[in-house]
């Protein structure tokens, strides 16, 4: 049995600290201690309106935006100030520093993107020209095939900031993680949960992502009895489909995988930022084959499906 307490870094919001302290209270289940200490990230203080984002982090290293909510927790990891950094995983880097380790996924909460609203009950029944916020390029564009009609307001921060935009009116309806929303005590403002072939989640969401220095054998053993074998098959496959297709948050791109019976099942999409043109993929394989072999081949069928021409064609309009 390990002796030393584990002390997990985590971000501040109040999503980060239910995270940490969920995985700290299931290392005390396993007779671990743990004990939880808040670490603030650029991305973190990006929030603050006043706040100027600088173009480098602090050593010199140029922030890119999957980095920001990591860096800092990384640093402490390296630094030996904590030993554990729990993470939404669909913020994790599909690649990490070697110096790291992922360490054990947890069995994922409710994976889907939820619509929320006051007035209607789904996003079929908003009015035309409805105000959603959202920010994610995956959310948009999907939303778009489904309802071209609609607008979109930019919609930064944590949970509990944006909820509380929507609710003093900046948009009409909002979009965010099922998993985020029943985690912070929120599924009352749930009004639909999307089904993963329209709006097809982030790879990786709704689950945490437990990371650890590589070389601490003692907490990677600890921490590696709260995974879950099939949510980390599942959520590999899905982060290699988006490896596969060249990575990154900012990519309209969806994966989903989950097990009915004797089957992996997949669900991919990747839609241009209009929304007017959609690759879409739907994957059966048995429980023997890889998960990387299962996210690579759902890279390929959308490939095959013009996946790379809907995102260049993205990239232009970005320019
Ligand atoms: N990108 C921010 C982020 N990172 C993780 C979650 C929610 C929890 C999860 O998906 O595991 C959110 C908010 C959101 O997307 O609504």
């Amino acid at each position: 049995m390990i002796q030393k307490t584990i002390r997990i870094g985590s971000r501040g919001s109040q999503l980060a600290l239910w995270q940490a302290h969920h995985i700290a209270d299931r290392l005390r289940e396993q007779g671990v201690n743990a004990e939880v200490e808040v670490i603030r990230t650029v991305g973190d203080r990006m929030q603050d309106p006043n706040f100027k984002a600088p173009a480098t982090f602090e050593d010199g290293t140029p922030l890119d935006a999957k980095g920001i909510f990591i860096k800092e927790i990384e640093d402490a990891l390296l630094a030996g100030r904590v030993d554990l950094a729990v993470h939404s995983l669909k913020d994790l880097p599909t690649q990490l520093d070697a110096r790291f380790a992922l360490a054990a996924i947890p069995q994922r909460a409710d994976a889907r993107d939820a619509f929320v609203c006051e007035d209607y009950w789904g996003l079929h029944m908003l009015p035309g020209g409805s105000r959603i916020g959202t920010t994610s390029p995956r959310r948009k564009a999907m939303i778009l095939a489904l309802r071209p009609d609609v607008t979109f307001v930019e919609f930064r921060g944590n949970i509990d900031t944006r909820l509380r935009k929507w609710q003093e009116g900046v948009a009409d309806a909002l979009i965010l993680a099922s998993a985020g929303l029943d985690r912070i005590g929120r599924a009352e403002n749930v009004h639909q949960r999307f089904a993963v072939d329209e709006l097809t989640p982030a790879p990786g969401q709704g689950a945490l992502g437990l990371e650890t220095r590589a070389d601490d054998a003692e907490t990677i053993a600890a921490v590696r009895a709260l995974n879950c074998a099939d949510t980390e098959y599942a959520t590999q496959a899905e982060r290699h489909v988006l490896h596969a297709l060249g990575g990154g948050c900012q990519l309209p791109l969806g994966a989903y995988v989950h097990r009915v019976d004797e089957q992996w099942h997949l669900h991919a999409q990747v839609a241009s930022l209009d929304g007017e043109q959609v690759a879409h993929v739907k994957l059966s394989v048995p429980l023997a084959m890889s998960a990387k072999e299962l996210g690579e081949r759902g890279a390929e069928l959308l490939k095959q499906r013009g996946a790379l021409e809907l995102l260049r064609g993205d990239s232009r309009q970005d320019a």
